[in-house]
This record gives structure tokens, C-alpha cells and sequence, in this order.
């Protein structure tokens, strides 16, 4: 069981989706997080980049934290088409995904570039969430601790603190496809995580936060989030509807 001073984090990644009539959805969320569960469980919603500073004024004094999906590592310049973590401040962001695996992938993102990113999340004072994760292959040969542990080596800042860093361990193979890790390979690769935070931060890896996400649904919420090593979730799809992203944000509440 994850450990007291580890307040769990729920965090909600729209990803491509969601307009200014989609705004209903995150305005039940924070109105339910008014209630005891701020007390229990820290909830973050990562919006596309044009909804960000709406959901920022909305959220403003409620406690639901809101974020960026990616950040450029400069600060500002001839990026056409990048938004900075400085920016991402500006407009009220208190938080940045970085690494996800759909910009590993789809732009090509190597971990230096990643690590760089997270980089200028704590310039920016905000927080990095960092996502690591094996593809089904990398499974199958049996290489996801070695894929996992080397994109870690490769992603994390030096300079990270648990108040600045979240990694979140999103097997590639889990997202968007309605399967799942059985909860022994979860603890397992969780273990390990904690275990090169360890290495590599010293008694600090106590205190980091250590997100399951691929696949998190209310029916499976309570049984991941109690999962040993498991201090929330990075959740895409179910994170779109207020009635299931709050179900998950119940399960985690102990
Ligand atoms: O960032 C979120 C993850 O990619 C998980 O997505 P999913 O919950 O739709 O599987």
C-alpha cells in the first residue's frame, strides 16, 4: 500500500479531444471536488492547449489543478506551433505531460528531449509529469524493465524533486485498448520504478508519486489504486466523462 505521506493524484489526459462546449464536463468535477475528497486525493486535468486558460479561470481557488499535454524545452522563439512551460504558467497551467507515449511515437521524442522538457516544466515552476512505458513487443522479449529503467536513466531531470515530478508508467500496449497489466506485472514494474528513483535519488524516492495509467476505468479503478507502489492515475479515455474520472478519483480516496 501506498504510504501516507503519498497523497494520491488522479490526473485527467483529454489528449486530442474536447471544445468550449466540453467545458460542462470539467465544471462537475471541480464542483464534486469541493466536497471531502480534496482532503483525500489530488485531482489534475490536462485539457487540450486551447482550453487550457478557460479551465484554468474556472478552476481558480477550487483545487482542481490544470495542465499542459507537452511543452517546448526553450522558453520562447522560432517554434511555430510549440507552446512553452513559461507559457503554459502564464495561462494558469500548474502541471505538463511530458513523454507520453503518443509523442514518443508520433513525433519522434527521444529522452533527451523529454528529460529537456521536464527541464523547463521546473524552470517554470511547474510540475513534470513524465511517462514512461514498454511496447507489446518490448514485453513479450521480456525487455519492458530494461525499456523502462533506461527511458527513466534517459528522462528524469537531476534537479527532480517529488514536489516537481510525477512518473507515470503507461504500458503502450494498455492505452486506449481496454487491457490491462494484471496487478502482479503492475507492483512488479512499480517496485522497480521505486526502486531506480532510489538509486538515483536517494531517501527523495519515498516521497515521489507514481502514476498507473492505460486503460483505468471506474470497474478497475480500486483494484489498480491499491495496488502496492501505485499513488494514482493518468487517465485518457474514462477522464472525458465527470461521472467515470470521479469514480476513479472515489477509488483512490483511502
Ligand atoms: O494519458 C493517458 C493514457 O494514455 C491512458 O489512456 P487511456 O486511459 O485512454 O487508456
Amino acid at each position: 500500500m501506498p504510504t501516507s505521506k503519498r497523497k494520491p493524484l488522479i490526473a485527467g489526459n483529454w489528449k486530442m479531444n474536447g471544445l468550449g462546449s466540453s467545458a460542462p464536463e470539467f465544471v462537475t468535477v471541480i464542483g464534486a471536488y469541493m466536497g471531502p475528497m480534496r482532503h483525500a486525493v489530488d485531482l489534475m486535468v490536462f485539457p487540450p492547449a486551447t482550453l487550457l486558460t478557460s479551465f484554468a479561470t474556472a478552476t481558480r481557488g477550487a483545487g482542481v489543478l490544470v495542465g499542459a499535454q507537452d511543452c517546448h524545452p526553450e522558453p520562447n522563439g522560432p517554434y511555430t506551433g510549440d507552446i512553452s512551460a513559461e507559457m503554459i504558467a502564464d495561462a494558469g497551467g500548474k502541471a505538463v505531460i511530458v513523454g507520453h507515449s503518443e509523442r514518443r511515437a508520433d513525433h519522434s521524442e527521444t529522452d533527451a528531449l523529454i528529460r529537456s522538457k521536464a527541464e523547463a516544466a521546473f524552470r517554470a515552476g511547474l510540475v513534470a509529469i513524465v511517462c514512461v512505458g514498454e511496447t507489446a513487443d518490448e514485453r513479450e522479449q521480456k525487455r519492458a524493465a530494461a525499456v523502462v529503467g533506461e527511458q527513466l536513466q534517459g528522462s528524469l531531470p537531476d534537479a527532480a524533486k517529488a514536489e516537481n515530478l510525477v512518473v507515470a508508467y503507461e504500458p503502450v500496449w494498455a492505452i486506449g485498448s481496454g487491457l490491462t497489466p494484471t496487478i502482479a506485472e503492475v507492483e512488479e514494474m512499480h517496485g522497480f520504478i521505486r526502486a531506480e528513483l532510489a538509486k538515483r535519488f536517494g531517501a527523495e524516492s519515498d516521497k515521489f508519486r507514481i502514476l498507473y495509467g492505460g486503460s483505468v476505468k471506474p470497474a478497475n479503478a480500486a483494484e489498480i489504486l491499491t495496488a502496492a507502489d501505485v499513488d494514482g492515475a493518468l487517465v485518457g479515455g474514462a477522464s472525458l466523462k465527470a461521472a467515470d474520472f470521479l469514480a476513479i478519483a472515489k477509488a483512490a480516496q483511502r
